[in-house]
């Protein structure tokens, strides 16, 4: 497979390129945009885009929580981000969780592609709790990355993730196995929340060639230590390769005018941490 059709071997020339593991959530919440851009047809798109000027040369990523364009502006607002994190040369993740049965899960993840249904991504993060097969139409595209929730950064992840399952082996445990077997073509990663560090080390244990996406640094108050030393796969073609999200943190670092220069410095700021434990 060429480095074009290889997600992770594109990820990893980002963040060689820019020298970062940052993943920038681009999660702008309409009760918190800036007064001055509501006025703008479309206010998300406004945000974000002054948002991608500010922190493109410190992302190795944007993630957009799908969450927060789903109705019919924002699907417009999501559609122009995306084209213009492209044209930054900047992947993106779609935090999306999907998974379904498999018509529903085709067509979830026309997603992925840039149409008449889908605004386009590089890579997704999925829901695994209703099995394999709704994951296949998303494990079946080699060249997008497949980021499998595994242990949530959330208060409540611990409710069913962290049941036993087997001996010793808790719910979080099997499901990282699992996606590492489902690894076939190259294109796996896990979520992994910053929040429980031992966690998050214990399951870089028990798949250390699979990328990690690892949410809840910034605001949810999460280990950015842990969530670097563990995130980057420690071996196999992905070596070095992972993510550190912050989404709150940086896009809504400052407020009123210049709230793209205070989240550019977040960004940056963020940046030199991690990479001060890389
Ligand atoms: O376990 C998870 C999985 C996903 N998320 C998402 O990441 C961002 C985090 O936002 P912050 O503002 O940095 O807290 C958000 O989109 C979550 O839905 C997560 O936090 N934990």
């Amino acid at each position: 497979m060429s480095a074009s059709e290889d997600f992770f071997a594109r990820l990893r020339e980002r963040i060689d390129a820019v020298d970062s593991v940052v993943s920038v959530g681009l999660d702008p919440d309409p009760a918190r945009l800036p007064d001055h851009l509501a006025d703008h047809d479309l206010p998300r798109w406004a945000f974000n885009r002054r948002i991608i000027d500010a922190t493109h040369e410190h992302a190795a990523c944007y993630k957009p929580n799908v969450a927060f364009y789903e109705d019919a502006d924002g699907w417009r607002a999501l559609r122009e981000t995306l084209a213009y994190a492209e044209g930054k040369g900047v992947p993106v993740l779609l935090d999306a969780k999907r998974g379904d049965i498999g018509n529903t899960a085709r067509q979830y993840a026309t997603l992925l592609d840039s149409g008449a249904s889908g605004p386009g991504a590089d890579a997704i993060t999925v829901n695994p709790y209703m099995g394999r097969d709704s994951l296949e139409p998303f494990l079946s595209r080699t060249d997008k990355g497949v980021f499998v929730l595994c242990r949530t950064s959330n208060p409540g992840g611990a409710d069913f993730q962290n049941l036993e399952v087997g001996p010793n082996k808790r719910l979080f445990e099997y499901v990282a196995q699992r996606a590492s077997e489902w690894n076939e073509r190259g294109n796996v990663g896990l979520v992994v929340g910053a929040t429980e560090p031992e966690e998050l080390e214990r399951v870089r244990d028990l798949v250390p060639t699979l990328p990690f996406l690892v949410p809840g640094v910034g605001a949810q108050g999460g280990d950015a230590e842990a969530a670097v030393t563990f995130g980057p796969a420690s071996g196999g073609d992905a070596a070095g390769v992972g993510l550190v999200n912050s989404s709150r943190g940086i896009v809504f670092a400052g407020e009123g005018e210049s709230f793209d220069r205070a989240a550019g410095e977040a960004a940056k700021r963020l940046k030199r941490r991690l990479n001060g434990h890389r």
